[in-house]
């Protein structure tokens, strides 16, 4: 079973605009909410591509419950954490270009805390489990570290999608997959990439550090596994991007499915980049269809 793990989900509120008047009003005739976080956005592709999983985490209040209804609407699983803040809501406005607003987050409670933590305590070998996205505030700022102590003494495997140090300090407990974007990737290493060499370089230390595989995403340039014997290049699909929100989650999701069930990392690489472009070209998160119809534009390169 895969357990994602978004500790600071979201309602996304999307606003489609023809021309955002900064400053000003700007008036829209096409907003939605969408349920949202990481986490969430990875278990919406699980779903798609019929691999088995549960969605964790904390939600509260009337933006909670609309998102844990949407969820049942999808049929997706979850077996959250009721707390008595709001979950957030995150605005994101396309117009000539994406712009996107994320809340910090409610306040999570030391109980509220514990009764998550007791969910790890069932994990077993056949497991995975997906830590992805930003820590609300009142989280400590090393929470996924902490979590991960009773996650490899149970002998799950875990995959992790955050930033910075909280990121950093999860490598030396082997993540089966970790997927910084390009800019991630250097702001890890305080640097500026500027060279396929340089980007390789960086990746070959994550993994150095304990990350059995590095896939670095690059939007419609498409993205890189480096794995311990090999470095992989995945063409990317061309389409038309309406949405590229959760374009990096599906992908997460799309390799760590197929990995599950294949075992296969240019396969598990190949699903993810279908998925990644399957959402970029779509207002919501990705469904099946969409996913099978761009497969067949994936490429995958072998470069070492
Ligand atoms: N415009 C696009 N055209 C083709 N493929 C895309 C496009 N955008 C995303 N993808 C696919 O999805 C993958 C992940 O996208 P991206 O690099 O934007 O992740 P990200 O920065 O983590 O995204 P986000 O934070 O928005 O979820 C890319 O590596 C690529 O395979
Ligand atoms: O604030 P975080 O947790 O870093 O990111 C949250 C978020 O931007 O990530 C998803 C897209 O990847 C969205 O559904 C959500 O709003």
């Amino acid at each position: 079973m895969i357990y994602t793990v978004t500790v600071n989900p979201a309602l996304d509120y999307v606003i489609q605009l023809e021309k955002f008047n900064n400053g000003d009003i700007s008036r829209s005739n096409n907003c939605n909410f969408f349920a949202g976080g990481k986490g969430i956005n990875v278990s919406q592709i699980l779903n798609q591509i019929n691999v088995e999983n549960t969605a964790w985490g904390f939600v509260g209040g009337f933006t909670g419950k609309e998102l844990v209804r949407q969820l049942n609407t999808k049929r997706i699983v979850s077996d959250f954490v009721k707390i008595s803040d709001l979950t957030r809501v995150n605005v994101k406005i396309h117009a000539k270009s994406e712009s996107e607003i994320n809340a910090s987050g409610p306040k999570i409670f030391p109980k509220e805390i514990e009764a998550f933590k007791m969910r790890l305590e069932d994990l077993t070998s056949e497991d995975i489990v997906v830590l992805s996205g930003s820590l609300a505030p009142s989280l400590p700022a090393d929470f996924y570290k902490q979590l991960l102590p009773t996650i490899v003494e149970k002998g799950a495997s875990f995959a992790v999608d955050t930033t910075g140090k909280a990121l950093l300090e999860t490598i030396p407990y082997k993540p089966l997959v970790i997927k910084p974007n390009h800019h991630e990737l250097a702001d890890l290493f305080d640097i500026k990439i500027e060279s396929k060499e340089q980007l390789f370089e960086c990746a070959k230390k994550l993994l150095d550090m304990g990350a059995q595989n590095v896939i670095v995403s690059m939007a419609s340039e498409g993205g890189y596994l480096i794995t311990s014997d090999h470095i992989y290049h995945g063409i990317p699909a061309v389409g038309k991007v309406v949405n590229s929100v959760g374009a990096g989650d599906s992908m997460l999701a799309g390799f760590v499915g197929t990995y599950t069930m294949t075992k296969d990392v240019i396969e598990s690489f190949k699903v993810g980049m279908a998925c990644g472009a399957a959402t970029a070209f779509t207002e919501d998160i990705a469904i099946k269809e969409q996913i099978d119809a761009i497969y067949p534009q994936i490429g995958v390169e072998t470069i070492i």
